[in-house]
């Protein structure tokens, strides 16, 4: 178990790159995918006469993951198994790509109408980043990362974004696997050992962890911080504020 606390202000010696998880590390997008994740299973779970979705299972089951890993990872903890469909298929359909699908309607119609707007710490901190000539880049599950940085006015901030098309392209396994994160350290032409990730979800913690990164910042924003140092995060905080 690790138990090193978060220092303050940050070390960045040896460091020549961060990757950066999107969605609840830059913006507060997580909550608007728990939400469109939660509106999904519960309309799912009803119609199918299942137990009620609790809040705990997008922690534990979907936090992180791509999408139809998601849908998959969780049907499965309620021992459900659906066809996969096929990728574009009808969000009416319940399937594994039709439920994958339906939950996206709902995150886009959210996006759409509300608008995304950064973390004012996370955004601080990439400043410092690049001000102290750090390469950056996004590496994110999600099949909206590049669509949301645009929403945000972060696009041009990041020359490498992994998401969840990238990755499926060229056939890299997601999060919790580390595949992604060492993909954009190599787009970076940085070494993993020079690079940071930064990371919110515990499937995102155990992809740095399981990568040969220099440091996995875990930033808390309801995963736990005994849950992402015990997943692998070198040290936790709760807004990359507290590092500068
Ligand atoms: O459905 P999308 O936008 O392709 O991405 C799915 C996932 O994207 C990640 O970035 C979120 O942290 C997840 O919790 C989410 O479920």
């Amino acid at each position: 178990m690790n138990l090193i606390s978060s220092p303050a202000p940050m070390n960045w010696a040896d460091a020549t790159a961060v990757l950066f998880d999107l969605d609840g590390v830059l913006t507060p997008t997580a909550l608007v995918h728990e939400q469109a994740w939660q509106q999904l299973f519960d309309g799912y779970l009803a119609k199918t006469g299942h137990a009620a979705y609790k809040n705990s299972d997008y922690f534990d089951f979907i936090d992180g993951k791509p999408r139809f890993d998601g849908v998959r990872d969780f049907l499965s903890s309620r021992k459900i198994t659906l066809p996969e469909g096929p990728l574009d298929d009808d969000p009416a359909h319940d399937t594994v790509h039709g439920l994958g699908n339906r939950k996206n309607m709902v995150f886009n119609k959210i996006i759409t109408e509300d608008g995304v707007k950064p973390y004012p710490g996370s955004v601080r901190f990439m400043e410092e980043a690049l001000t102290r000539g750090l390469k950056l880049a996004v590496v994110s599950s999600s099949r909206n990362a590049p669509a949301v940085l645009k929403a945000a006015g972060l696009d041009q901030y990041f020359p490498v974004v992994v998401d969840g098309v990238v990755a499926a392209a060229h056939g890299l396994p997601g999060k919790p696997a580390h595949d992604t994160f060492t993909y954009a350290a190599a787009l970076l032409g940085v070494p993993t050992q020079e690079c940071i990730v930064v990371e919110d979800a515990v499937s995102g913690v155990q992809a740095g962890h399981a990568g040969n990164f220099r440091a996995v910042i875990g930033v808390d924003r309801g995963a736990g911080h005994q849950t992402l140092l015990d997943a692998g995060a070198t040290y936790v905080v709760s807004d990359l504020d507290e590092l500068l």
